[in-house]
């Protein structure tokens, strides 16, 4: 655990901050593994001074080196503290783990406390906080154990896989126009830093070999002309202007015209903030778009004004209409929460981040980087996706092997379902499911609906008849009582355990569908299911069609019978 803790260390220190310094000071790093090494066979849980120390010591050593050097390193201090605040707060949250060996219901209550008091800290807004706590707590009980992997290093995991799907997933690029210019159009509120961002994301562009022009659309705040000429020299980048007093949706079609002539590839117009959002803005923004047709509206907002940020990519998104944001001043904001909410309260990506005043200071947005950045904890979650591949092969063995001997249980039934769901598609699920053909957007809410459904049920019964479902085909006591303590009917109930029954059935088949009768994995599922559906008559298909008769000949005393599950017991 203390190689963990200085890597959590190490890694807010050098892996997650600045490249370059990362590698220049790949030789320091090297060279400090005593120091290091010492640290942690000292065993100290005094977290916090061994960090000093080791700042101490890394920047003691960075004295003797060049100036840059120490620039970069300070540079990457201030990095390494953004988000510090929702770290530490998390932290909070793994700490009361220790000790324990598995995840349950019971003990996460409290780290559950700790997260979402650390994400409502982090100014992240509260119906977000409320879905991520239950998205995690849902998963965290589910889980079950993973060899040799610790409860509070499967609950990093868990809140950094949910933490990269809040931020919507994967990097969302921007888009360029197949033909004529691309035209960005920026738009954000007063002070944000469009105007620098305009030349930043010049500067960004040029080096992936575009070329660009800057139009200055900014005519209430004069100097706004002036410092984006120099900041456009500053990068090489040409800025077309035409003054104050043109309207701004004039500067842009000008500007567009000039860009066409000079077959630009990409034209990027700084427009005016405002101190709040009014009429006259949206309105003149609307004007400016109408005219430019532009391939990305991005909303400029300011990381540090927190959840605010999220609610102003919605309202610009209704008022505006606009493809994305760009988060600047991240290497000021301590908290995150604007870039936890903006995605999931508005539905747009954030695309693009600043991290600091200097040109080379934007980069896309990585939601993976950013979760790893937050949680510091770069090789507890790697261990536990090494250990996770482990289990899912042994699982998929032994799932062989109770679907082949008829043994498959409401255990196998919830973590199938549930890791097939945490693959992202739900209709994968539903194509699994017996009975439940592809399905509509709307039919795969109502899948998820059932699927929590399930949960519930398949949460009430006793690890008995987790095991032995034909405890409950045989027992329509049972079924009541779980229909009780669930809160659903006794008809759902009996549907659920029919549904097991069937799904063994056609599971055992799949097996023979698919060569040799492995299944390296579920989610392949579906397309064996696809494949059995479209194998011709008279082929090998049909001889299974029968064995599956028989099989269902053999689970016959414990089928539900139309009327639902026996009026005998
Ligand atoms: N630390 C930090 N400062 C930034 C970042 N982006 C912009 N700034 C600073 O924020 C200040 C405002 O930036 P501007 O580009 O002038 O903002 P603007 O949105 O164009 O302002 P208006 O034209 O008044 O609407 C400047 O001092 C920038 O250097 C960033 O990512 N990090």
């Amino acid at each position: 655990m203390e190689a963990v803790q200085f890597s959590a260390v190490a890694s807010r220190h050098f892996s997650t901050t600045n490249r370059s310094f990362h590698c220049n000071s790949r030789k320091l790093v090297g060279k400090s593994t005593k120091f290091v090494s010492a640290w942690t066979g000292s065993g100290s849980s005094a977290r916090l001074s061994s960090r000093n120390l080791f700042t101490q010591e890394i920047w003691s050593r960075l004295n003797s080196k060049n100036v840059s050097l120490r620039r970069d390193y300070k540079r990457s201090l201030v990095r390494a503290e953004m988000f510090g605040q929702l770290t530490s707060g998390l932290e909070a949250a793994w700490t009361k783990l220790k000790g324990e060996e598995v995840l349950t219901k019971e003990n996460i209550v409290e780290p559950m406390r700790d997260i979402r008091r650390a994400l409502l800290e982090a100014d992240v807004s509260l119906p977000v906080v409320r879905r991520f706590v239950q998205a995690v707590s849902d998963q965290a009980v589910g889980v079950g154990l993973i060899r040799g992997v610790k409860p509070d290093q499967q609950l990093v995991k868990i809140v950094h896989d949910e933490l990269v799907r809040l931020m919507g997933g994967e990097v969302s690029e921007l888009v360029f126009a197949k033909s004529g210019p691309t035209v960005i159009l920026l738009a954000g509120l007063q002070g944000v830093g469009k105007t620098t961002v305009s030349a930043k994301l010049a500067y960004y562009l040029k080096k992936q070999r575009k070329s660009c022009m800057l139009v200055a659309g900014d005519v209430y705040r004069p100097a706004a002309i002036d410092q984006l000429v120099i900041l456009g020299e500053q990068v090489g980048v040409a800025v077309y202007t035409a003054g104050t007093e043109v309207k701004p949706s004039e500067i842009a079609k000008q500007g567009l015209n000039e860009a066409k002539k000079k077959n630009v590839d990409v034209v990027i117009v700084d427009t005016a903030g405002r101190l709040q959002i009014d009429k006259t803005m949206m309105d003149e923004l609307k004007d400016v778009k109408r005219v430019l047709n532009p391939t990305e509206v991005l909303l400029v907002v300011d990381a540090m004004t927190g959840q605010e940020a999220a609610a102003l990519v919605t309202t610009f998104n209704i008022e505006i209409g606009i493809t994305g944001a760009i988060l600047t001043k991240l290497d000021g904001d301590s908290r995150g929460g604007a870039a936890l909410s903006v995605k999931e309260v508005s539905g747009k990506p954030i695309k693009l981040v600043g991290r600091g005043e200097r040109m080379e200071d934007l980069e896309p947005f990585y939601p993976d980087r950013m979760a790893g950045r937050i949680l510091g904890m770069g090789d507890v979650l790697s261990f536990v996706e090494k250990a996770q591949e482990v289990m899912q092969q042994e699982d998929a063995e032994e799932l062989q092997k109770k679907i082949m001997s008829s043994k498959f249980d409401f255990n196998d039934f919830l973590k199938q379902t549930r890791t097939v769901a945490r693959m992202g598609s739900m209709s994968r699920v539903i194509g699994m499911i017996p009975g439940m053909a592809k399905v509509t957007p709307a039919q795969v809410r109502e899948a998820e609906k059932s699927l929590k459904m399930m949960e519930a049920m398949i949460g009430a019964m006793t690890p008995e008849e987790r095991e032995n479902p034909e405890l409950l085909a045989e027992s329509p006591t049972r079924r009541k009582r779980i229909a009780q303590e669930s809160g659903k009917t006794e008809q759902q109930v009996s549907q659920l355990v029919a549904q097991l029954f069937q799904m063994r059935v056609r599971m055992k088949n799949l097996m023979g569908v698919m060569e040799g009768g492995s299944i390296p994995a579920l989610s392949n599922l579906e397309d064996a299911l696809k494949a059995e559906q479209k194998a011709p008559p008279g082929t090998a298909r049909r001889k299974r069609r029968s064995e599956s008769r028989r099989q269902f000949a053999d689970s016959a005393s414990v089928r539900p019978s139309p009327r639902g599950f026996g009026s005998g017991n």
